[in-house]
């Protein structure tokens, strides 16, 4: 059996902060433990590198997309194809802010970097989370600060499988994961910043059903804890397999490492003795 027949990935667990230069160290210190723990995949959380006092805090903070050759500073990006590097690890960087046509809103970007640290794929959020949560006073509304991207899905080849990009909100959108999946996607990944109220009432749900739905490993880190916005996010960051079991599960309220293996042979076994994907009828 090919080594790459059993990858084994990690979903990194982020309580970020309100400044990017302690959120990106602490980021390294865990991607490091990743792949010293064997991990040849690690997916960092949505907005591992800043979960500031306000949205728009994420302005101040965009870049420049350093994979097009334009000039600036570009520090998170210029930390991640490092750490992708030194420790000989995919990365896929849960979301960082990226600048957009339009001076006063980024895109929420989903880069994936492979292990010489380059850049090979982006996914911008395409839902924006812009709700009321019921019976509560709590609000948000991402599309005052960020700029929905195209809907095209990205499906990238990797040693371990095709990738499949998404982030957080999207889980709440099955057609992007059945377009995933029409696209071949094995692995899916949704880097996540769930609030605490609706991840106690749907992550496990959503992540399963989208993992049991298309066959797909889904790998979903998620932020925990406070922050610097008073708001609280859920944690219980997950690695499903594609028969919906959960192969890791974060135990803590705090910064933590999960790793799981995936079997590619029992995924194709899985596939063609339980083909349900190929039954569809519509769409
Ligand atoms: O809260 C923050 O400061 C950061 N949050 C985020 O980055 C994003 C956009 S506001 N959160 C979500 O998409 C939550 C989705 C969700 O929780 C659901 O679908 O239920």
């Amino acid at each position: 059996m090919l080594e790459t027949d059993t990858p084994r990935i990690a979903a990194i667990q982020m309580s970020s902060r309100g400044e990017v230069a302690p959120n990106l160290a602490r980021a390294g210190d865990l991607l490091a433990d990743a792949a010293k723990r064997g991990a040849r995949l690690a997916v960092l959380p949505e907005n591992f590198a800043l979960m500031g006092a306000h949205e728009t805090d994420k302005l101040g903070v965009a870049e420049p997309d350093a994979a097009h050759g334009d000039d600036g500073d570009t520090p998170i990006q210029d930390f991640l194809s490092r750490a992708a590097r030194d420790n000989g690890l995919w990365i896929v960087a849960g979301t960082i802010p990226i600048a957009s046509p339009e001076p006063d809103r980024v895109y929420a970007a989903c880069l994936v970097y492979n292990d010489q640290g380059e850049r090979v794929g982006r996914y911008d959020k395409i839902h924006l989370f812009d709700v009321g949560l019921p019976d509560s006073r709590e609000a948000y509304r991402e599309s005052a600060t960020f700029v929905a991207g195209e809907t095209t899905p990205v499906v990238l080849d990797t040693p371990f499988g095709k990738l499949g990009l998404s982030v957080c909100y999207d889980l709440r959108f099955p057609e992007l994961y059945r377009a995933l999946s029409a696209a071949g996607a094995e692995i899916i990944v949704a880097p996540s910043a769930f609030t605490q109220t609706t991840g106690h009432a749907h992550w496990h749900v959503l992540a399963r059903a989208r993992a049991i739905e298309n066959l797909a490993t889904l790998v979903a880190p998620n932020q925990t804890g406070s922050h610097a916005s008073g708001r609280q996010t859920y944690g219980h960051s997950l690695i499903v397999d594609a028969w919906g079991q959960v192969q890791a599960e974060a135990k803590t309220t705090a910064n933590e490492v999960v790793v799981a293996d995936i079997d590619r042979n029992r995924l194709a076994e899985l596939r063609s003795g339980f083909p349900c994907l190929s039954h569809r009828r519509l769409g």
